[in-house]
Formats: C-alpha cells, structure tokens, sequence
C-alpha cells in the first residue's frame, strides 16, 4: 500500500516509521528532519527500535492509497489542502481533540477517525523514539461498520502495529477526549509528569475535567459514563506515569498547544456552563499568550 504520513514529527514519524516495514511510505515534514531521513534513514530507538527508509519529502507526493494526518489539529485546514494533490483513496487522522475528521471529510470523501496511544518523540533529524507501545483505533467518525476501517485496520496490522477497528469510534473519540481534558492542561500548568495526577488536588481537578467532558458528550448523543471516562484517566496515567503530556512539552518549548480542539472543544459543544474545562483552557491559553 502507498501509505503518506503527512506531519512526520513525533507521533507521524513513529507510525509512519513503523508503517514502513511493510508498505511503501512517504513522510511529508519539515527540514532538516527530512533531509536526515532522506540521507541516512529514519532510526527508531526506545521501546522499538529498528532503521527503515522510507521516502521523505516537504511536500505531498502525486498519489497515495492511505493518508495518515498527523499534524496538530491547528495545522489540519492545511493538511486537508495540500492532501488533495495526491488524491488518498483514505485520510486517517491519528490526531488528539474533536473537529480533525469534520475539517478533512470538507474536502476529501473517504476520511475515518483514529485515536492513538503509542507515545512518541522527535529526538533530533533523522530519529523518533518511541516512549510507549499503545494501540491505534481506527473507524468511521460517526460509528458503525467502515470498510474502509477494516482496510486501513488490516494494512497497520501488517505493519505489526497493534490496531483495532470499532464500530463505536465517535464514543472512543470522546472518550479520549475525556482523558486529553484531563492530563494535557493539568500537567502543563503545574509542570509535572502525567503520574503526578494519580491522587491529590491535581487528581480531583483532571478527574472534575473528565466528567465534565462525559456530561458533555452525553448531551451529544454520546454514550459516555462518567464513571468510564474517570476509569480511562486513571489507567492512562497509571500506563504513562513517566511521559510528559504533549500540551506540557508543546507549552515548555513556547510552541502553540492544542488546547482550543481540547478543552475549547468541550466548552463550544455544550449550551451550559463547563466551568472546568473553561477554565483550563483559559489558564493554558493565558499561560502562552
Ligand atoms: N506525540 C505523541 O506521542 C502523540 C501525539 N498525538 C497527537 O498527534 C498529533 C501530532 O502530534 P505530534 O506528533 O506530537 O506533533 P509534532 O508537532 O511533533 O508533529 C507535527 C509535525 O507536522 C509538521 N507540519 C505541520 N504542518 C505541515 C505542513 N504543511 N507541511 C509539512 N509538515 C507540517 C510540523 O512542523 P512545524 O511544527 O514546523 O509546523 C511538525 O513537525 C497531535 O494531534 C497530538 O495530540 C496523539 C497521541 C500521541
Ligand atoms: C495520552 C496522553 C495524555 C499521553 O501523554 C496524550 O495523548 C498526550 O500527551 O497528548
């Protein structure tokens, strides 16, 4: 399968590394990472670890069977442009937040959702490591059987990366919703590692954003318990003690965070007060304006 990767930073680096040792991968990123990867390969070290040559390139090649997006989702307006060059008969975005699907199903008519819990970091040009062995989800955003899924599904198998097809993705996306509104802004205000939120006042404020994520996605016809989305926290930050969230690395190299598809997400889909995650978001927003 042609399989473009486009964002080859930490995370789209990793799977599309991976990807590689079965299908034939182009990354579309930035230099000098690209020109390290097109020069001497991409290395993969940490939980994984192998070197694979996959194409590298600043911009999208002329076709593709599978597009994976994972740029951050300020950047998926763009993705969805310049993805249209090589016409993918399928965009999978592996991103966190809500919106990514809506923004890429405007101008592509294959897209499924995917969620991704491997973790993932870009060490230096040319080299990814990867921090955690997760699993990638993958199915249509609105739920139900996705053919598509099961080929995309079938095809990162291949790849021996562990992957599953739901028929319940629009619940899992707002179930990892539940978990990102929780840890990324906590961790980036206070500054510690996700496994600072297993108790204390850190744990009942990440735990308060969780089920107020679940309330909201009630209201939008989501099934989602709130018991559920505090059980899912939990386990996250039990499975990824030591990793820095990606809001927290993203706000200590003064780069632009995710926060609006996070915790904005949450207050913009709700017609009542979400005085939680509202305030986060204000917090992460004031902290890197
Ligand atoms: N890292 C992780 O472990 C995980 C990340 N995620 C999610 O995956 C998504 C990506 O995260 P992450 O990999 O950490 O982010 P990164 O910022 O490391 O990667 C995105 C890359 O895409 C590049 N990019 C953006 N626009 C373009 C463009 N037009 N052309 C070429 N390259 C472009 C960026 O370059 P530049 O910065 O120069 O614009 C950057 O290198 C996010 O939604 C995140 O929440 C989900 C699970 C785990
Ligand atoms: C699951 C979690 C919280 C892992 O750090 C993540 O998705 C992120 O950091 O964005």
């Amino acid at each position: 399968m042609d399989v473009v990767v486009f964002g080859a930073g930490s995370l789209g680096s990793l799977v599309g590394g991976l990807c590689a040792r079965e299908h034939d991968v182009t990354l579309v990123g930035r230099d000098p990472h690209i020109s390290a990867v097109r020069e001497s390969g991409l290395r993969v070290t940490g939980a994984v670890e192998f070197t694979v040559e996959p194409d590298a390139r600043t911009t999208v090649p002329d076709r593709a069977d599978l597009a994976l997006v994972t740029v951050k989702s300020f950047d998926t307006p763009t993705a969805a442009r310049a993805l249209t060059d090589c016409a993918p008969a399928v965009v999978c975005s592996l991103q966190n937040g809500l919106g990514n699907e809506e923004r890429l199903a405007r101008s592509h008519d294959t897209v499924l959702a995917g969620t991704c819990t491997y973790g993932a970091r870009l060490d230096g040009p040319g080299r990814v490591a990867c921090t955690g062995i997760g699993e990638v989800v993958v199915g249509d955003p609105d739920g139900g059987p996705s053919a598509a899924a099961e080929r995309v599904g079938g095809a990162l198998r291949a790849a021996n990366i562990d992957v599953q097809v739901s028929p319940r993705m629009a619940r899992r996306r707002w179930e990892k919703l539940a978990v990102n509104a929780g840890i990324n802004p906590v961790t980036a205000l206070a500054g510690v590692a996700n496994g600072a939120l297993a108790d204390g006042p850190l744990h009942g404020v990440a735990t308060a954003a969780a089920r107020e994520t679940a309330r909201v996605a009630r209201e939008n016809d989501i099934d989602l318990d709130e018991r559920d989305a505090v059980a899912t926290l939990e386990s996250v930050v039990e499975t990824t003690a030591e990793n820095h969230s990606s809001m927290l690395q993203d706000v200590r190299a003064d780069n632009r965070t995710e926060v609006d598809a996070i915790n904005g997400a949450v207050v913009a889909r709700t017609d009542e007060p979400a005085p939680v995650n509202r305030t986060l978001a204000r917090l992460v927003r004031g902290l890197t304006a």
